[in-house]
């Protein structure tokens, strides 16, 4: 444990998975996150059934991974932990199929808080509630895992009745990969705001803005689409590397001296006052439950609104340049 820092980060020596070596996991869900812990379990030696509806187009998916499959209420009636991997809004109703199935003293998990935060699901109070939330998406999740690496993560107990119950939510978190890189000690309140506030603002929502303003700016100033995409897409992924591997001071170190003074000089005034203040918005709106309330009824009306942007994204000219040119880099086709 690191205790020169705020945060109570756990690693591999911190963390026994020989809490699950009597357990059955059920992961319900196959998606982005569903698949990566379900084979990362696999590969660490833990029983693992994957939940999922009749007719899933995720069954064959799961079972030429060498995966035993079968329904939500038939997996959670084999497990002594049930991950919920389906997507958040769609998990009240997965919970009312597979309440029943859960015994007193099994566990009950989520890789985001959303549903228990904000009173979607109401878990009744003979199990466990553990979180287990990997930073990243689940695809580099199941990648870091099979490379020997490790994906940062948090881990955070709503209902303990076990008394076991983080050290079984560690022992998940080590056999995924998560106390590999570290595995932060947290609350659901603090994951849920967190981790939308970081996927609205900077992560998702704040980066693709910031790269379809810089597009714009350029190719309506008269440049080519594929400068544009370059300079504005491409070449983020090779800077925010830099930034990984050795933070700003790495990624101001590699880049010119004059890279490096005109954008501290400028960076500012594009992500100025103004956009800290929505920022300070965008948080409070996930505080207040505003998001939430909004998300849940976007949800309930069938998804309009989504559907429409979602669209429009998918046609901004940056995807048509970007896919086009992608297609032609010398190791597209390995
Ligand atoms: N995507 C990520 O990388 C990521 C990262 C951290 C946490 N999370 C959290 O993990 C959870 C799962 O998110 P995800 O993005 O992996 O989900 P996803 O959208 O990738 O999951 C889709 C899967 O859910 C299942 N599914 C969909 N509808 C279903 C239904 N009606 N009944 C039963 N199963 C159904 C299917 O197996 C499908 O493959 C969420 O709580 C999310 O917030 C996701
Ligand atoms: C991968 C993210 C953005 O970190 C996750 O929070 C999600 O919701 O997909
Ligand atoms: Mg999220
Ligand atoms: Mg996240």
């Amino acid at each position: 444990m690191a205790d020169e820092l705020d945060a109570t980060i756990y690693y591999d020596d911190d963390a026994d998975t020989g809490y699950l070596d009597d357990a059955t996991v059920a992961v319900i869900g196959y998606g982005s996150q569903g698949h990566a812990h379900a084979q990362n379990l696999n590969d660490s030696g833990i029983d693992v059934v994957v939940g999922l509806r009749e007719g899933s187009s995720s069954r064959d998916a799961a079972k030429s991974d060498g995966l035993s499959v079968a329904t939500p209420p038939e997996a959670a009636a084999q497990a002594d932990v049930v991950s919920i991997l389906v997507p958040d809004t769609i998990q009240p109703t997965v919970y009312d199929q597979i309440e029943n199935e859960l015994d007193a003293g099994d566990t009950l998990q989520f890789a985001h808080g959303f549903n228990i935060h904000y009173n979607q699901i109401q878990p009744s109070d003979d199990v466990d509630v553990t979180l287990v939330a990997p930073k990243s998406p689940g695809h580099l999740v199941r990648r870091n895992y099979e490379a020997d690496e490790g994906t940062p993560g948090l881990v955070a107990v709503y209902q303990d009745v076990t008394g076991d119950a983080k050290d079984q939510a560690l022992a998940y978190a080590k056999a995924i990969g998560c106390t590999r890189a570290g595995t932060i000690e947290t609350t659901f309140r603090e994951e849920t705001e967190t981790d939308l506030f970081g996927e609205q603002a900077v992560l998702c929502g704040g980066v693709t803005s910031l790269v379809k303003q810089g597009y714009e700016t350029l190719v309506e100033a008269g440049y080519s689409e594929e400068m544009a995409y370059f300079e504005c897409m491409n070449e983020l992924k090779l800077i925010v590397d830099l930034m990984y591997e050795g933070g700003l001071g790495e990624m101001w170190h590699s880049v010119s001296d004059t890279a490096e003074y005109g954008g501290l000089t400028r960076g500012d005034r594009v992500v100025d006052d103004h956009a800290r203040e929505q920022m300070e918005a965008v948080l409070e709106e996930v505080q207040d439950g505003t998001f939430a309330r909004q998300w849940i009824t976007e949800n309930q009306a069938g998804r309009p609104n989504y559907d429409q942007i979602k669209t429009a994204e998918e046609n901004h000219e940056i995807e048509a340049i970007g896919e086009e040119l992608r297609g032609l880099f010398s190791w597209a086709d390995e």
